[in-house]
């Protein structure tokens, strides 16, 4: 009887959908495809004869379908990706006497070949507001704001507040902290808030920049100043930074030469560019960052004094993110969030142990790590969690659950590793910090990294 009645269904179903365009499928309570139609079958090139009784989630890349037969909860017109481009589906519940008993998909064009149509356009239309942006942007040049800093840590959220009060007025802001720790979204900031914020906003990276050019490349040079100079000349950052912002990213790579005529601009309100006769005004306003020690630099005399003092008016020093280990999980949401919607790929959370080497690990590269670690994880994972195996080999090693002691010996043995482990990674490898912080000699230090193997 059962057999029977399953097979009216199925005929039910193969009536109604086995000759439409439309891409077809149905799944009980549990998400196992109970029909799919030819059309989806030939879309997603699978066999129509195997599928049935299989998980959705075995045969449909990124689907939703079994979500939507548990919750009863319909989603129209979602953007899904397949094989890297985009369709759009409807997901409807069904309902038998008040509960749901499945769900049936369909996608939203008659054919594969419209689709791609649309698909295109969309894509184009996608790429066209990307160029509007980038001009937007090229116009300005600051494209975060202080709402997309995400931080729950009291230190960090005194920072904003700090900028809240500074940004309008003209002074120069050192930015220091770590690499990835957020420096550059800080700068971008300052300048929205700024009376600046209309005018440009350029930024100059002083480490990717050849010694013999920076000259030319901050102040711009005249026609004919050296050989291989461009016809009629070329405005420097200065210049066309003029009205706005200048952000001097890794300030403490500057040459020497530059910081004297940066500090001129600064006291004087004016620049020359290379081959000039007369000097020029400008107006700008400096926001620098550095992750190195700028004292240290002036000691070794890498880095003027007067200059030190004149960009350190505000200073942000923004912590590491293990030093603010409550900021990863509400980063790493945000930012599956964001590598989520770049992607196209719905990937919605992070299993437990996932979470739990996040908030064990020690982000040397910090929040841009935390990013490309989640980035990497996303393109790994097959369903909307990312699991611990999804991580990158170095994340995995890192938390390797540690066998467990069983004498004395071993125990102490194996906190001093672990001790020893832990410092070595928070010197960044300098040997000589580690063993100051451990409070033991250098030579005991290299004894115990030999013994230990580290
Ligand atoms: N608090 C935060 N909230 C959201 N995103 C963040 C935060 N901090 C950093 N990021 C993101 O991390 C990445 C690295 O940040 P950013 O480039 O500003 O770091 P940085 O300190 O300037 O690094 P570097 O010194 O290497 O130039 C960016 O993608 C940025 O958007």
């Amino acid at each position: 009887m059962l057999s029977m009645l399953e097979d009216y269904r199925n005929q039910v179903l193969e009536t109604l959908f086995g000759n439409v365009e439309h891409c077809i499928v149905v799944v009980d309570r549990e998400g196992c495809i109970s029909y799919m139609n030819e059309s989806y079958c030939r879309f997603i090139d699978v066999d129509q004869t195997t599928v049935k009784g299989k998980h959705v989630t075995d045969v449909i890349e990124n689907t939703r379908m079994h979500i939507v037969a548990d919750t009863g909860e319909e989603e129209m017109a979602d953007l899904q990706q397949i094989r890297g481009d985009y369709m759009i589906a409807h997901r409807i519940p069904l309902w038998e006497n008040g509960e749901v008993i499945g769900a049936l998909g369909m996608v939203l064009f008659r054919d594969t070949d419209e689709w791609k149509i649309m698909n295109t356009h969309i894509k184009d239309l996608l790429l066209e507001l990307e160029t509007y942006r980038n001009q937007m942007q090229q116009q300005n040049g600051a494209k975060y704001s202080l709402h997309d800093i995400i931080t729950s840590s009291p230190d960090v959220l005194q920072l904003k507040e700090k900028i809240r009060k500074t940004a309008h007025s003209d002074v120069s802001v050192l930015l220091r902290g770590e690499s990835g720790t957020g420096k550059e979204l800080f700068a971008h900031s300052i300048h929205h808030l700024s009376e600046r914020s209309t005018k440009p906003f350029v930024k100059v990276n002083c480490a990717a920049i050849p010694e013999d050019l920076i000259e030319a490349e901050l102040f711009g040079y005249q026609d004919g100043a050296f050989t291989g100079a461009k016809k009629g000349g070329k405005p420097g950052k200065f210049q066309l930074a003029h009205g706005g912002t200048l952000f001097l990213d890794e300030i403490g790579d500057m040459p020497l030469r530059a910081q004297v005529k940066i500090l001129r601009a600064l006291q004087e309100g004016e620049i020359e560019a290379v081959g000039a006769v007369h000097p020029q005004e400008v107006d700008v306003r400096i926001i620098a960052a550095t992750n190195q020690s700028l004292e240290e630099m002036i000691q070794d005399q890498r880095f003027r004094e007067d200059l030190f003092y004149r960009i350190n008016v505000v200073q942000i020093d923004i912590p590491p993110l293990r030093t603010r280990r409550g900021d990863i999980k509400i980063l790493s949401k945000y930012l599956l969030q964001k590598v989520s919607d770049r992607t196209g790929k719905r990937v919605e959370e992070f299993s437990k142990a996932v979470e739990d080497v996040f908030y064990k690990y020690h982000w040397p590269g910090n929040v841009r790590e935390l990013e490309n670690v989640i980035e990497s994880a996303v393109h790994m994972t097959d369903g909307e969690t990312v699991q611990y195996e999804d991580l990158p080999a170095h994340l995995q090693k890192e938390s390797a659950p540690v066998p467990e002691a069983e004498t004395l010996k071993q125990i102490v043995e194996q906190t001093e590793k672990q001790a020893i482990q832990k410092v070595l990674k928070e010197a960044d490898g300098d040997k000589s910090l580690a063993a100051k912080r451990l409070g033991i000699g250098k030579s005991s230090l290299y004894d115990k990294v030999k013994k230990y193997n580290l």
